[in-house]
């Protein structure tokens, strides 16, 4: 039997260290309430960055090795690169941006494109200031940290004229862990011959988070003037902020919660999603003496997920 086949494909590099030091510093921030965050220093860009080129012209690399129309992933690596020292943006997303637009100046062979960047997310080191006896940030030494990061991806395509457009985006801040340890429940849910969980209605919530975010005009998140623009470590501060004054009924009723306050606080932005997880331990012993003090240890390896996407009505 000859069934016709039809292919999707993509190729490009992942995960391309890019240590960029001295980049322009991010200033114009407006401040939120729930943050201090006002200014990144970027005296160290570091970014893991993604290239994936979509389209069919290279589609006879794969059915008859044929490369004419293949950009190496070697050469792609060393393009990104050399643009890291050139760029005088300060965000991840210019960064970006610049990248996409340049790929497809550069390479007719390329139709679209998708990028990514990861935050490698480092911190000034507090130190000394000698004689003075009060600490600072030391301005040349950074501690690589492990803690949550900045995403972003930009897709970009080629208009009729030629030239790259902007088609999608998100930004992201993802692998949040946040623990509160009184504050928030779970009760009154469907009980069947299934059910072993109690109701609770105070548990220790230990959750896993990860948000994203999309402007309505994504110009605005292009813009040298940074004043719309929406830091990554704001929206951090704003969810935890969040989670700190919400007694929630559930991940659900907590993430709900999220994406309303971000959107009301952010009116440039269009749409919110999360992907929380569920990691609340196992209750093992409570103090005879004084109720509030416990001992919690892991559960069962299996985890709820919950996700939520809020968008503005059109
Ligand atoms: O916040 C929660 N939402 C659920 O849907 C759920 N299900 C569950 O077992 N525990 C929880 N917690």
């Amino acid at each position: 039997m000859n069934t016709e086949l039809s292919f999707s494909t993509s190729y490009g590099k992942l995960r391309i260290p890019v240590y960029r030091v001295y980049a322009s510093p991010l200033l114009g921030i407006a401040p939120i309430p729930e943050s201090t965050f006002v200014r990144r220093e970027n005296i160290l860009f570091a970014y893991e960055i993604d290239v994936d080129v979509l389209g069919e012209n290279f589609l006879p690399a794969y059915t008859e090795g044929d490369n004419s129309n293949v950009v190496a992933t070697d050469s792609m690596k060393n393009f990104v690169l050399r643009q890291a020292l050139d760029f005088t943006g300060s965000t991840i997303e210019e960064f970006l941006d610049v990248l996409g637009r340049s790929f497809l100046q550069t390479y007719v062979q390329m139709e679209r494109l998708r990028l990514s960047g990861r935050e490698l997310s480092f911190e000034q080191v507090t130190v000394p200031e000698q004689g003075v006896g009060i600490f600072v940030d030391s301005h040349v030494l950074f501690s690589r940290s492990h803690s949550d990061y900045a995403v972003a991806m930009l897709s970009f395509e080629r208009n009729e004229a030629g030239t790259a457009v902007l088609t999608d985006h998100h930004c992201g801040n993802v692998d949040m862990e946040l623990f509160k340890v009184t504050g928030s429940a779970f009760s009154r849910f469907v009980r069947d011959e299934y059910t072993t969980l109690q109701e609770r209605v105070d548990r220790p919530l230990f959750i896993y988070l990860d948000v994203y975010w999309k402007y309505s005009d994504p110009q605005v998140l292009l813009s040298a003037d940074h004043s719309y623009y929406v830091p990554a470590e704001q929206v951090h501060d704003l969810l935890c902020v969040v989670f700190h004054e919400f007694v929630s009924e559930s991940i659900q009723h907590l993430v709900h919660e999220m994406g309303n306050r971000l959107l009301a606080r952010f009116p440039q932005l269009t749409e919110v999603s999360f992907e929380a997880q569920n990691r609340t331990r196992d209750q093992i012993v409570v103090s005879k003496t004084d109720e509030k003090v416990k001992v919690y240890s892991d559960p069962f390896s299996a985890y709820g997920v919950i996700r939520l996407t809020v968008s503005r009505k059109v």
